[in-house]
């Protein structure tokens, strides 16, 4: 940990644009986590600040999606703890992780190709759907209020990300920037209160870059929603992120802010002084 990480207070501060950061949200401690031979990650901590918008940088094979893989619990770590709202998490399924408030995006799009944008969306509140098939049949009223409050709230997010003329749209007709963005929407229809982006500029041109970049801002403040990505274009990790932390070889190398990060010589020997777009 930094100088600057480690005097950070315990409630927050207010960022130069104004934003608040808040206390904890979630902390990762001494998370080790091994494929056979192979240790992807090696006694890493970390913490993620309620409102914050958290980067994970590195080199390729770094160990960043392997740790996106353990907060989302599609991987459980050998060793270390993950604590989240204040309590430590037990070994839990991915759809367990995403009750408990966090959703993510992938790093290789995956929606429903055949289905449309809006029915993609609708996949994303899956798991906040409390009206079974049987309690369907019996009280057709209660599911159908419910069915109602979802589709209004999916209706809010597409406004928000601004995809109102492909709503109807079969997502497999899509260019990839808007194929992204529905991708957001859906992780968004969750409403979570971490929100987990695996590249979310990759394979994007600038104009689309500029798109995400200006939604993630939007989604951060608007909804408060704290965010936590991975993504290897520099410009947009430092102009985004309040924090960054820094993987290599499965260790953590840096942790601060973008300044800390950019003037830290071990980041910049290992990544920052080559080229990785
Ligand atoms: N399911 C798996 N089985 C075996 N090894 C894995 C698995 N997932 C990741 N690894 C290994 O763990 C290490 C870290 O991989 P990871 O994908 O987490 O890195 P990364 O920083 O996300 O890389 P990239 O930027 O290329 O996506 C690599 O050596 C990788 O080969």
């Amino acid at each position: 940990m930094t100088a600057a990480a480690q005097t950070m207070p315990a409630e927050g501060w207010t960022t130069a644009d104004g934003r608040k950061i808040g206390p904890v949200l979630m902390e990762m401690k001494n998370i080790t986590l091994r494929f056979g031979g192979v240790k992807a990650i090696t006694d890493i901590s970390f913490d993620i600040r309620e409102g914050e918008i958290r980067a994970i940088i590195g080199p390729n094979g770094a160990g960043k999606s392997s740790m996106l893989n353990v907060i989302s619990g599609f991987y459980v770590p050998q060793e270390g703890e993950v604590w989240f709202r204040g309590a430590r998490r037990p070994p839990m399924k991915p759809y367990e992780v995403a009750r408990q408030g966090i959703a993510r995006t992938f790093q290789n799009i995956a929606l429903f190709e055949g289905m449309s944008v809006l029915n993609n969306i609708m996949t994303g509140r899956l798991t906040m759907m409390n009206t079974n098939i049987a309690q369907q049949a019996l009280w057709w009223g209660r599911a159908q209020r419910e069915e109602d409050e979802h589709r209004e709230k999916v209706e809010k997010i597409i406004d928000f990300l601004e995809i109102q003329h492909i709503r109807k749209t079969p997502v497999g007709r899509l260019p990839y920037g808007l194929k992204k963005r529905v991708e957001l929407a859906r992780a968004l229809a969750a409403e979570p209160k971490l929100l987990l982006l695996d590249e979310p500029m990759a394979g994007m041109n600038v104009e689309e870059k500029e798109d995400m970049c200006r939604f993630i801002l939007d989604v951060n403040d608007e909804f408060g929603t704290t965010i936590a990505l991975i993504e290897h274009d520099m410009g947009v990790v430092m102009d985004l992120s309040d924090r960054v932390v820094v993987m290599d070889y499965g260790k953590k190398i840096g942790d601060g802010s973008p300044d800390d990060i950019r003037s830290n010589q071990a980041v910049i020997d290992a990544y920052l002084g080559v080229s990785h777009d």
